[in-house]
């Protein structure tokens, strides 16, 4: 299955949940990705996002809805899916949608954002996501050519403050622009009703990850109220 820009509408004002375990944590292996992301779907998530490469494969075999596939690469500046080597990657792995940096920062590789999405459209069937930090990075995002814009990095490239949930400023704020591509609310959507306030602001559908995916931080949450 290719999912098109027009197939994207299936994903409106829906819920997308992001699996993902992190280097030397128990889940992080792409069976348990794959299981949790087919739990997510029997639960209504119309799509998943899923990081590294076997882990979207594993996936694209264990569920029918649209893959977005990312590959994380270090942890400071450009790290999600830094390079076109890596997005074509991504894609070849199987996902429908490869999520890239896509902030106005440098890459490692020398391209732009615009080289980069061009070259993912030239060399692959994928839909490309744009991670940004900020309003200018999803203007230049849509003007780049991206075909699904996400607050993703919101928080954590310098450009917004981290927001105790998500940044419902930056969503209304691109909403109102009106862009014309679908704007993803992602980053720090830790309760249905942050879902809920995320579409109320625009958003054209939600990523949520940690809450529903990632036991060890859901746990700390717990105990951190019991013992505050
Ligand atoms: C900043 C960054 O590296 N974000 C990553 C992007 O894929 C993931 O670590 C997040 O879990 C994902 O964005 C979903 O967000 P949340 O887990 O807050 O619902």
């Amino acid at each position: 299955m290719i999912l098109t820009a027009e197939g994207l509408e299936a994903l409106r004002s829906q819920l997308i949940v992001s699996c993902q375990a992190y280097p030397g944590e128990p889940m992080r292996d792409p069976r348990t990705t794959g299981q949790v992301a087919a739990s997510a779907v029997i639960g209504g998530a119309a799509a998943v996002r899923v990081q590294g490469l076997a882990d979207v494969q594993f996936t694209r075999a264990a569920v029918e809805v649209p893959v977005i596939g990312l590959w994380k690469d270090g942890h400071d500046g450009v790290f999600i899916t830094p390079t076109l080597r890596h997005a074509l990657a991504v894609a070849n792995a199987g996902a429908h949608v490869v999520a890239i940096d896509g902030t106005r920062r440098a890459r490692p590789d020398g391209l732009s954002l615009v080289e980069t999405i061009a070259g993912i459209h030239a060399e692959s069937h994928a839909l490309v996501m744009a991670d940004c930090g900020s309003f200018d990075d999803a203007a230049a995002a849509v003007q780049g050519g991206a075909d699904l814009i996400g607050t993703t990095l919101a928080g954590y490239s310098g450009e917004r403050p981290k927001t105790d949930g998500p940044d419902l400023a930056l969503l209304a704020e691109i909403a109102s622009a009106n862009l014309g591509k679908p704007l993803i609310a992602e980053g720090r959507i830790h309760t249905p009703a942050h879902a809920r306030q995320a579409l109320d602001a625009g958003a054209f559908a939600v990523v949520a990850g940690t809450a529903i995916t990632h036991p060890a931080s859901i746990t700390g949450w717990f105990k951190g109220a019991m013992h505050a």
